[in-house]
């Protein structure tokens, strides 16, 4: 049976994924801004995936409106695809809007710190928290959306899975509409260590690269700076001893290994430095410090990186 889905959000994430689920049939409405939203009320959004263009035509609100046009619970699902820069002003947004039904709400954000953030509008019992792993993308123009990779999505009840947790049904439906649309999608028993692994991935390239405009396998194959992207997953790993998430010298060693293999990408802090956009330096380099300096415990490589890159020009617009 179709899903209705509502994705918050229509860039390179949510662009992407409303894309593929559209293309399987499913009722997808998005939201977004400015010219972009224009342009896909207009002609509808264009996303260029791995040499295939999807074309699609999809009901499309900036935040008034959908307010004014839908209720929460006409939604099976709420996505939220935001930079975490605009989570909480977001859930500010729609927060009376979204405690009006019961809809469950998905972030597939970078970062730990969304789905609290979520949860704190609509309760733990309704968030699930997900991840977009193996994917690059971008707005590469109004109503045009570029990506690529595997592009899967892993996802789970957070902040954990209870026995019997009424979420798990949902997940399962979710799992196997996502696989059909092309989306390889996977539920787990543990979300938050997913979140933190994919943390450790973020923290070792996304600053780095908006320093340096290098790209991932340029970052991790280069002598010096593949030992600072190194340094900074290890100090995530360590971090993640600040919430009982434990991460270890395995998946330290993985998620190089995952980030050195995959496309060359250009991160999404890289593109938002670019276009001169707010990074997502604090819910990436900032989530790691403050656990560390809770810990006790240094963090030079990730202070290093973030002091040079708000040094470098971009400190007025770090949210
Ligand atoms: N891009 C990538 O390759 C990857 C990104 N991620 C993560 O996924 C999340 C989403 O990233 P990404 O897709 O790159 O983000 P984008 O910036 O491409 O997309 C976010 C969209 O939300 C819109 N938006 C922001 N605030 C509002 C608002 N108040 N009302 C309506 N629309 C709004 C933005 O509009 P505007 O442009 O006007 O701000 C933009 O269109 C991030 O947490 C990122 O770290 C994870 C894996 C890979
Ligand atoms: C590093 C990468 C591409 C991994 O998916 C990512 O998450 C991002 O650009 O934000």
């Amino acid at each position: 049976m179709s899903l209705k889905l509502l994705i918050i959000g229509a860039g390179g994430i949510g662009g992407y994924y409303a894309a593929r689920l559209a293309g399987a049939g499913h009722d997808v409405v998005l939201t977004a801004r400015g010219d972009h939203l224009k342009a896909i009320q207009g002609r509808g959004l264009k996303v260029d995936y791995e040499g295939r263009i999807f074309d699609c035509r999809l009901p499309a609100y900036d935040h008034a409106s959908l307010i004014q046009a839908c209720q929460p619970d006409d939604f099976d699902l709420v996505i939220v695809a935001l930079k975490s820069t605009a989570t909480e002003p977001v859930m500010t947004e729609l927060g009376d809007w979204l405690r009006s039904g019961t809809v469950p709400v998905l972030s597939l954000q970078n970062g730990v710190d969304n789905e609290p953030l979520i949860a704190v509008v609509v309760g733990e019992s309704r968030v699930l928290g997900g991840l977009a792993v193996r994917i690059g993308g971008h707005i590469t123009g109004p109503g045009e959306v570029f990506a690529e990779g595997v592009a899967q999505i892993v996802m789970g009840a957070w902040p954990e899975q209870a026995p019997a947790d009424a979420r798990i049904p949902l997940l399962d439906r979710l799992q196997t509409a996502f696989n059909l649309a092309g989306i390889p999608t996977t539920v787990t028993d543990n979300i938050r260590y997913e979140l933190w692994r994919k943390l450790v991935i973020n923290n070792g390239v996304n600053p780095l690269s908006a320093l340096t405009g290098l790209d991932t396998r340029s970052l991790t194959h280069h002598p010096e700076f593949g030992r600072i992207v190194y340094g900074m997953m290890a100090e995530t790993v360590a971090a993640s001893r600040a919430e009982g998430v434990n991460l270890s010298q395995q998946d330290l060693d993985e998620m190089f290994e995952l980030i050195s293999t995959f496309n060359a990408i250009k991160t999404s802090m890289l593109v938002d430095k670019e276009k001169g956009r707010p990074l997502e330096l604090d819910s990436i380099a900032g989530a790691v410090q403050r656990r560390c300096r809770q810990l006790g415990i240094e963090a030079p490589y990730t202070t290093t990186v973030s002091a040079l890159l708000v040094h470098s020009g971009t400190g007025d617009r770090l949210a």
